[in-house]
This record gives C-alpha cells, sequence and structure tokens, in this order.
C-alpha cells in the first residue's frame, strides 16, 4: 500500500494548564491510496479532530503526522492543466466535503467547482471546463450557472463533491458529509464520493454516525473517548 498520511502517537489537547482538555490521545494510523475508511463513534469521541488532523486542517499538540509526497494514485488522464506545465503536479493533495453548507454564496455552481483549481494555479478557461465535466459526472450538468441557494441540501452536496472530483485530490476527508441528507439522498452521496474514490485512486476517510453507510466501507475505525479502538475490516 502507498501511504498518503501516517500519524505515530497523535494527541491534540485544547487549552492549557487546568483548563487543558485533550479530546484525541495516542492515535497511530495510517491512510493510503485507494483506502476506504469510515471512522464511527459517539459525539464528541474525537471525529472531527482525526479528520481535521488527517487533513491538515489543524496540528497535532503531540507525536507526528507524516504527509507522504506522491503522484495521483492513479494516472488520471489532464486535458486541462495549467498553462505550460505539469498537470499532476497541481492536483490537490487533499479534498475536502463537510457537513454543512460548504460552498461560496455570491459564486455560482461551476465558479464554486473551479475556485480550488484556479487557487491552484490553473488558468480560468481549464478551471472551468475541469468544473463543467466533474458537474456532468455528478448529474448537475444542468445547475452550473445556478447560486448555492438556490439548490437542495442533496443538490448542494452533489456540488461539494464535484469540487473534490475536478480537485484530483490523493486524499479525499468527509466528515460527516451526508448528516443534513435523507436517507436516500445520503446513500447517493455516498455512492459517488466511493466512485469518485475509485477513479482517482484516492484514500478516502469519512466520518459517520449512520451504520448503514459505515458497512459500504471496507475498513472501519471507532473512536472511543479520544482513541482510535476497534479496527474492523
Ligand atoms: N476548539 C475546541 N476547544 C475545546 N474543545 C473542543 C474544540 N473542538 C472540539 N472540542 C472538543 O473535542 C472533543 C471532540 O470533538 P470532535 O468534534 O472531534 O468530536 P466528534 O466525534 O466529531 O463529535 P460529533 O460526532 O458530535 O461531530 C469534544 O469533546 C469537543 O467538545
Amino acid at each position: 500500500m502507498t501511504e498518503i498520511v501516517s500519524c505515530t502517537g497523535v494527541s491534540r489537547t485544547y487549552g492549557s494548564g487546568l483548563d487543558a482538555v485533550v479530546v484525541l490521545h495516542g492515535v497511530t494510523c495510517a491512510v493510503g491510496e485507494g483506502d476506504k475508511i469510515a471512522v464511527t463513534g459517539s459525539s464528541g469521541s474525537g471525529k472531527t479532530t482525526l479528520l481535521h488532523l488527517l487533513a491538515g486542517l489543524d496540528e497535532p499538540t503531540a507525536g507526528e503526522i507524516h504527509r507522504h509526497d506522491g503522484p495521483t494514485g492513479k494516472d488520471v488522464p489532464r486535458r486541462d492543466g495549467p498553462t505550460g506545465k505539469d498537470a499532476h503536479r497541481h492536483d490537490l493533495p487533499v479534498g475536502i466535503v463537510f457537513q454543512g453548507p460548504s460552498l461560496l454564496s455570491p459564486l455560482d455552481v461551476t465558479e464554486n467547482v473551479a475556485l480550488p483549481l484556479l487557487i491552484a494555479g490553473f488558468d480560468e478557461g481549464g478551471a472551468r471546463k475541469r468544473a463543467h465535466e466533474a458537474l456532468r459526472q455528478v448529474g448537475l450538468a444542468d445547475l452550473g450557472q445556478r447560486l448555492p441557494e438556490e439548490l437542495s441540501g442533496g443538490q448542494a452536496q452533489r456540488v461539494a463533491v464535484a469540487r473534490v472530483l475536478a480537485a484530483a485530490p490523493r486524499l479525499i476527508i468527509a466528515d460527516e458529509p451526508t448528516g443534513q441528507l435523507d436517507s436516500a439522498h445520503a446513500d447517493d452521496v455516498i455512492g459517488l464520493l466511493i466512485g469518485v474514490a475509485d477513479e482517482l485512486g484516492a484514500g478516502l476517510v469519512i466520518a459517520t454516525h449512520d451504520p448503514a453507510i459505515a458497512k459500504r466501507f471496507p475498513l472501519r475505525w471507532e473512536m472511543s473517548d479520544g482513541a482510535l479502538g476497534r479496527r474492523t475490516c
């Protein structure tokens, strides 16, 4: 397995002195290309904290997180890379899907999907083309000009998945991506995420409270009081 990110003895403490609260302790784990992992556990057990550390949105207070460099898991063909550069170098390392609304309200759907690519150095034409293709793949080709406020919750999460697909990351982190959806739409979004991870050869880690969703993942990690407990596959 080619590792994307690994944690060794990782802890996260909030506050200091008498107010210090250890919310994650001694976590050792690794995510590799092609891994599909559901992180379960009761509310407050540390799922989001772990996912934020894996995504690089937060830093541990103890232990080490190592991000392993490498090309995308599969040789994803790129037609629209940044002008004059090797497109693969501009694939984003991490794509994130959050539970709640994460689209920027002044931007239309296509602009939201294209934004990470523009930040990564793609020219506007190339970024828009990739955004259109990603939206087509998640079944939203006709909604590119809508504003986020004109979308249903399920459509908004599909756009968030398209944004990940367009960015072609090595690692996809999804924190309760279906927490605000009914079960039919939840199933649909999880299926899309798994399909996107397969297509990219990416690692996929999701946090979920839903046992039916967790069952769809070959690897399951259970968080309990800030520790990574039972792992099943
Ligand atoms: N910024 C913060 N300051 C202090 N404590 C925090 C902070 N963020 C999270 N915590 C605490 O860390 C613990 C773990 O939170 P975390 O959000 O990781 O849990 P979770 O398993 O994702 O919960 P949920 O399923 O409810 O989303 C909780 O007790 C929470 O109150």
